[in-house]
């Protein structure tokens, strides 16, 4: 038992124990129970006072619900009336902006048909213009023949207090005299520039033929005179004056802005050089010699295989071109001048435009000729070498005087092909075309020969036009004393042997007033050639040195 008593008692204890941790945790219930009994008494009256609010709120609502539809209908009815008003607003500017729509589309209507009317008129006078333009090239003459006195330069008097020989008159511009052998010789050109003149002033006097070469003409300008008369002065110029042509492409590109809204152009230049005879191309470093052949294209025209043709968009890129062509071109020396240029230099300018309203395209060219000095071989005092060279640049100026001198009488037969300048151009000097001879002179007495065979070179391609004697030399034999020319034909037996027996011996007389050969001169003013005459050709002139290829051109016009 007191074991058993023992444990009991241990067991009681622990019961009370849990008794009074399960009577703790019942008070804590309570008390949780108490307070939570709290909480939902104060949650209680908390909806109380919600609902009571809710019930007046709804109170509140009905009363301003009952209020509220005056004024919605009213801002129904506001909207549907500016609903109305925008519909009738976008319908009325619709209405206004179709109107005026209308009104711009026919002031369109208007202003272009004013445009058209515009362009038309515009056309016409640029018609017009060009119809003006050609009329005064066709009364100027479409081959001329201008003459530029050199200024007398520091340089060039070799001998002190040389006179100077040659005189321009201020009132004429066509005529000009030189004194020889005590005498005034006049020649009469289509204009003399005083040796004062200007670059401008000589470029003025080209500037419609360039103007032409834009409109489709192919134009040649050519500088003609002795060693160091100023042919490269006028055609190159310098940097700070430049010449004909840097003017010209100067011109041309303006020309060409002028007209960008109706024509639009391509520009292309090639440049060559002929030496003894013989093509290059002096826009190509190696200068290979170049032939001139019929183009295969069918056309008939001539062209040169392998030469470098540069299109040029801007005046600055010609003046690069101008510059190598320079460099390229071969100079060598002579007695009459350490920098003689030896050469003809073309710079060949071809001018390609399409109509923008009607695509009708026309082709220009504007070939720009620097050529070779004409002096007279004997008084070079050539030999060897130089002498063929010398030989050769007198043929082809003689065979170029030739052509335009047959140009101007307007011969059936042109002799292009005569020499390589002539044969180059060809299609340039022909019919239709435009022709300016710029013949150089110095008034100095030292060159009065050299003076007087160019001013006779020039005259001779000048007299020419004026009237039925040209037409007279064509048809053969003539004696017209109207052209200061007296030409007999006499046997002369006591010469040598013909050369074929189909030949005849005659002799010319002819009056110098017309030949280049003041040494020759007898007292009555006539000298006697014998010649070999075969098929009307010359076979050979007498073998005085002072008989020139000038003289025997004459003679073969004569003929
Ligand atoms: N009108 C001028 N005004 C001033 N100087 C000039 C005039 N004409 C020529 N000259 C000068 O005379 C010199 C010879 O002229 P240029 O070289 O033009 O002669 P050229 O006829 O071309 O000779 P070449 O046959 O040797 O080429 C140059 O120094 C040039 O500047």
């Amino acid at each position: 038992v007191e074991v058993e008593s023992a444990a009991t008692v241990k067991q009681l204890n622990k019961a009370r124990q849990r008794n009074e941790v399960l009577a703790e945790r019942l008070s804590n219930q309570n008390e949780h129970c108490r307070q939570l009994e709290e909480q939902i008494r104060k949650s209680d009256e908390y909806s109380c006072n919600l609902q009571h609010k809710v019930e007046q709120n709804e109170k509140n609502f009905s009363t301003r619900l009952t209020a509220l539809p005056p004024t919605l209908r009213s801002m129904k009815t506001d909207y549907a009336s500016l609903r109305s008003q925008v519909r009738n607003f976008s319908e009325f500017y619709g209405s206004a902006i179709n109107e005026a729509k209308k009104q711009i589309a026919a002031a369109i209507n208007q202003m272009s048909e004013a445009n058209k009317d515009l362009l038309e008129k515009y056309r016409k006078e640029v018609a017009l213009r060009r119809k003006y333009h050609e009329q005064l090239v066709e009364l100027k003459g479409n081959i001329r023949v201008l003459c530029r006195v050199k200024p007398v330069l520091k340089e060039d008097q070799h001998e002190e207090g040389q006179s100077v020989v040659v005189a321009t008159d201020p009132n004429n511009e066509s005529s000009l005299t030189v004194l020889t052998k005590g005498k005034g010789r006049v020649f009469e050109l289509d204009k003399v520039f005083q040796p004062q003149a200007t670059q401008e002033e000589i470029f003025q006097e080209i500037e419609p033929l360039v103007t032409s070469s834009i409109d489709g003409y192919h134009v040649c300008i050519f500088a003609y005179g002795q060693t160091g008369s100023g042919k490269t002065h006028t055609m190159e110029g310098t940097v700070e004056n430049p010449g004909i042509n840097q003017r010209a492409l100067k011109h041309l590109f303006h020309e060409i802005e002028e007209r960008k809204d109706m024509w639009s152009y391509n520009v292309s230049v090639s440049s060559v050089e002929i030496y003894n005879e013989v093509l290059r191309d002096l826009l190509s470093k190696d200068g290979e010699k170049l032939d001139i052949k019929i183009n295969p294209d069918g056309t008939g025209q001539l062209h040169v295989p392998g030469l470098r043709v540069i299109e040029v968009k801007s005046f600055q890129h010609i003046k690069k071109i101008l510059a190598t062509a320079r460099r390229n071109r071969i100079t060598f020396g002579t007695q009459m001048n350490q920098h003689s240029s030896r050469s003809h230099a073309l710079l060949c300018i071809t001018v390609q435009g399409t109509d923008l309203a009607t695509g009708s395209k026309t082709t220009g060219k504007l070939n720009l000729v620097d050529l070779a000095g004409s002096e007279r071989v004997w008084k070079s005092g050539a030999e060897g070498e130089r002498l063929k060279e010398a030989q050769n640049i007198n043929r082809s100026l003689l065979a170029l005087g030739d052509v335009i001198q047959a140009l101007r009488a307007r011969q059936t037969h042109i002799p292009f092909r005569n020499s390589r300048l002539t044969y180059l151009l060809q299609d340039s000097l022909g019919k239709g075309s435009k022709t300016v001879m710029v013949v150089q002179v110095s008034a100095l007495e030292s060159n009065v020969g050299e003076t007087l065979c160019s001013l006779k070179f020039a005259q001779r391609v000048c007299k020419v036009e004026l009237g039925p004697a040209a037409r007279k030399i064509e048809s053969g034999l003539c004696s017209n004393p109207d052209q200061g020319l007296n030409v007999q034909l006499l046997p002369t037996p006591e010469h040598k042997t013909p050369p074929s027996s189909s030949s005849t011996s005659v002799a010319i007389i002819l009056n110098l007033s017309s030949v280049c050969m003041e040494e020759l001169v007898s007292s009555n003013g006539l000298v006697l050639l014998p010649v070999w005459l075969m098929n009307r050709e010359i076979l050979s002139a007498h073998s005085h040195q002072d008989i020139n290829t000038s003289v025997h051109a004459e003679l073969l016009i004569l003929l």
